[in-house]
């Protein structure tokens, strides 16, 4: 479980990035956090991984303090960069072989197979892989480390097409009822299908956060020629209107537009239905 409670953080000689940020994340859920660019996602999985301390407020993670990087909780947890810097001439086997055992529950026989099916070879050395193969390693031994907390950063950038939806279905199939997995991205049609809640952040606070379920039971999605006349956001686009008004009682529900979600929400379109840190 993750709990921020009036959270706040600054880096150095510069103004207060999160203000007073209070959280709450159960386990068993994959989370998608958006946000502008510079909006604080990477920094605040830094803050969740034990990278970064907050200026004042708390966070919990599991039961532990982050910042803390007690071995119990770094073993429980497991932070994909979006930029990936690995041991050049290590090859997949010896990176394996150094740092799986820090990890508890790493299940080497699911390694092997999610090296299959991301086509990536048995064994070579990292250097000589390109940038999509290293994350899609990267991704392998994050999910096959079991941990309880998976954060990825930018998960799918510099992955092909096959390796996109590839993602989605291996995390979907990997992930367990105590696991939670935060992924951070700005290519909101990959996590569309996958994720259970979607979380904005925005000038330091949480702003949106919703479940998709509970999204979709309450508005739909539309576009067409016009948009709903009581939509509460409508965005005129290539051929139409993309737009989201309540769902009505003889409507099925929508399929989830992630982009049109968050640009209706930045400009204060759509709230949570309480709104955090109101
Ligand atoms: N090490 C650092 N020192 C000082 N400022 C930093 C540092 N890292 C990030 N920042 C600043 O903090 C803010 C948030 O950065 P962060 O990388 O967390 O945003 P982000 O939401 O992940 O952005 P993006 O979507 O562009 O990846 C930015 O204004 C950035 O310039």
């Amino acid at each position: 479980m993750i709990l921020l409670n009036q959270m706040s953080f600054a880096y150095r000689k510069q103004a207060p990035l999160f203000d007073q940020m209070d959280w709450e994340v159960q386990p068993g859920q994959v989370i998608g956090l958006l946000g502008k660019n510079g909006a604080g996602k990477s920094t605040l999985m830094g803050l969740l991984a034990g990278l970064l301390k907050p200026t004042s407020g708390d966070i919990q993670v599991n039961g532990y303090r982050p910042f803390g990087r007690s071995p119990l909780f770094l073993q429980e947890l497991i932070l994909l960069p979006e930029e990936n810097f690995l041991p050049e001439k290590n090859t997949m086997q010896r990176y394996i072989g150094s740092l799986a055992a820090f990890y508890p529950r790493f299940d080497r026989a699911k390694m092997n197979q999610l090296q299959k099916d991301f086509d990536l070879p048995y064994d070579q050395k990292l250097g000589r892989m390109s940038f999509g193969q290293r994350k899609k390693f990267l991704i392998a031994f994050a999910i096959a480390s079991d941990c309880k907390l998976l954060l990825l950063d930018e998960p799918t950038n510099g992955l092909d097409i096959p390796s996109k939806s590839l993602f989605r279905k291996i995390v979907t199939a990997n992930i367990e009822d105590d696991q939670t997995v935060i992924i951070s991205t700005h290519q909101v049609k990959d996590v569309e299908n996958l994720i259970d809640r979607a979380v904005i952040v925005n000038h330091g606070k949480v702003i949106f956060d919703e479940e998709m379920l509970s999204l979709s039971d309450q508005w739909y999605f539309g576009f067409g020629s016009q948009a709903d006349e009581h939509s509460v956001y409508v965005e005129k686009s290539m051929g139409g209107y993309h737009y989201i008004a309540p769902l009505k009682a003889d409507q099925q529900p929508s399929q989830i537009s992630l982009e049109i979600l968050f640009n209706a929400v930045i400009i204060n379109r759509l709230h949570t239905p309480k709104p955090v840190n109101a």
